[in-house]
Formats: structure tokens, sequence, C-alpha cells
């Protein structure tokens, strides 16, 4: 195989296109266009472009990642439909349908043109340092080396699981595409909850992030399952069974994670036109 990641044709290089970028650029990633109207740079032999129009038509990506807002992508939709018909396209988009993108690529090319295609996958931010998870949905009409180079990509940046009921892509972008924003402000609650309690704001901070990301590593490295490692720091009677009788108080964290979920997929489901807007 390989050492070089193929050359890609990304489509948005925002927070999401960027981690992925910034991930692959360590792994060794092809020549490579990037379409951004934001992004100030990237590194050579790579280029970027403001608008897909600028693509040389003499580009053969191995694969075209669109990274755009679900709302902004039909902008580029035209553009980049004579690549979809060299390369597969690998959308990150929440919510919009792999059918839907397909007939988007199809209704901008001649008549007769082969049917484009398009795999769909939810990666999440921490791909940006090689931690990323990445889910992946393919039509069956997708090959076997078509699937087999998506995990090349997603694995450069973490960990791959694929799909086989694109359904399910809703509760997974509830999940693991949405979940570092979970974690996150659990590290900034922890910082406020030190600072109330009267720890100065710079230790405050430190133990937050620290114990966060140590616990993370722990779970990882272990490879023990989460409820095992929790009952493993809690002593009874001690510190941790006093906030846990808080927390897992049945309409505490229990409801309210299930509620955020449900509030997610839901989303999710309203960006595919599976449900009407809330
Ligand atoms: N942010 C996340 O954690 C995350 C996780 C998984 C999936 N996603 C998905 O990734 C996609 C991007 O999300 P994001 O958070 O990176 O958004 P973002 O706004 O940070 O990035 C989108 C980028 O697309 C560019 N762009 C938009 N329209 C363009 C056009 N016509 N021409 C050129 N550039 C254009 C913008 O300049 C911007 O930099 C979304 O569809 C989202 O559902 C995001
Ligand atoms: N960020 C995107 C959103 O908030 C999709 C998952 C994470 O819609």
């Amino acid at each position: 195989m390989d050492a070089m990641l193929p050359p890609l044709l990304l489509v948005g290089c925002g927070n999401m296109g960027g981690a992925m970028l910034d991930g692959w650029l360590k792994e060794g990633l092809a020549p490579s266009f990037i379409i951004d109207r934001h992004r100030p740079s990237v590194p050579a032999p790579h280029h970027l472009v403001r608008s897909a129009d600028e693509v040389p038509d003499s580009f053969h990506p191995g694969m075209i990642v669109l990274a755009t807002k679900p709302q902004k992508v039909d902008a580029v939709m035209t553009a980049i439909a004579p690549f979809a018909l060299r390369a597969p396209v690998l959308s990150v988009l929440a919510g919009r349908r792999a059918g839907d993108l397909t007939d988007c690529l199809t209704d901008a090319l001649p008549a007769g043109s082969p049917m484009p295609l398009v795999i769909r996958a939810m990666p999440n931010t921490p791909s940006s340092v090689g931690q990323g998870m990445s889910v992946c949905y393919a039509p069956p009409a997708a090959t076997a080396a078509q699937r087999a180079l998506c995990t090349r990509l997603l694995r450069a940046v973490g960990d791959v699981a694929w799909i086989e009921h694109e359904d399910e892509m809703d509760a997974v972008t509830a999940i693991s595409g949405s979940g570092p924003a979970y974690v996150f402000l659990l590290a900034e609650l922890l910082e406020e909850a030190g600072i109330a309690e009267g720890l100065p704001p710079d230790l405050a901070r430190q133990i937050a992030r620290q114990t966060v990301a140590g616990a993370g590593a722990l779970m990882v490295r272990s490879g023990v399952d989460a409820a095992t490692l929790r009952r493993n720091v809690t002593s009874p009677g001690g510190t941790t069974q006093k906030a846990l009788d808080v927390l897992m108080a049945p309409d505490a964290w229990p409801a309210t994670l299930s509620a955020a979920i449900r509030a997610a997929a839901r989303r999710s489901r309203e960006l595919s036109g599976a449900l009407p807007v809330s």
C-alpha cells in the first residue's frame, strides 16, 4: 500500500475539514486542492482556492471530501460534479442523505453520465490530533476498494467504524459527531465549579482539563469498561459517592443526557428532510 494518502479535493476547510486536513498533513498527503472561502493558507505542495471553479479540469483526485455546512453545500455541487465522475465523494455533512447528495450531483451532470457515488462519514474534531472517531455509511453501489479508501483516509485520523443502515447516522451524529462538545462542556463546568469552591482560576482550569484528558487516556489505554473505571474511583461512603448520588439521580444526568442526544438526533433527521423542522 502507498505510504502517502491519495490527492484530495477538500470542499470546505473550517472546523471539521480543517481538523481532518491537520491529521492528513501529518500522515503525508499527495498534492491536493482545498476549496475554502476563509482559510488563510495551506502548506505546499497543496493548493488553496476560494471557489470550486478555480480547480483545474486536469486535477484527478482520489477522493472528494465534502465538509461545508449542510445548508451551504448546494452552492458548490455544480462546480464539483465533473470531478465526481472521476472519484467517489465522501460527505461529512450532518443530516444530508447520500441519495440526496447523489441527486444534486446527477442534476448538475449531462444526461446519460454515470451515476456519482456518495459515501457518508461522521467524523469528529479530535481527528486533528489523530484521535478522531469516524462512522461511515456506503450505499450498496460502493465497491470494496472505495470503502477501503474511506477507511484508510479516516483511519489516518483516528478510529473508524461502518454502519449498514444510513438511519443510524442520526444517532451517531448525536453521540460521536457532537460528543466532543459535551466533553468540553464538562471541562468548562468543572473549571467553573472549582472557582466557585474557592480555587484560583489557573489551578481550576489545569485540574479540570487534565482530569478530562487523563480519564479519556486511561479509558483508552486500559481497555477497562467505563462503569468499572467509575467504580474504581468511588470509595463507599466517600466523596465521589456523594457527587454521583447527585449526578446519577434518574432526573439528573441519565435524563438530561438522553434528552440531549434525542434533540441532536432529531435535528439530524430534520436536516435530512425526514422530519419537519420543530
Ligand atoms: N464541527 C464538527 O465538529 C463536525 C463534526 C462532524 C461533522 N461536521 C460537519 O462538517 C461540516 C462542516 O462543519 P464545520 O463545523 O467545519 O463548519 P465551518 O463553518 O467551520 O466550515 C465550513 C467551511 O466551508 C467553507 N465554505 C462554505 N461554503 C463554501 C463555498 N461555496 N466555497 C468555498 N468554501 C465554502 C467556509 O469558508 C468554511 O470554512 C458540516 O456539514 C458539519 O455537519 C462537523
Ligand atoms: N457538529 C455538527 C453540528 O453541530 C455535526 C456534528 C458536530 O451540526
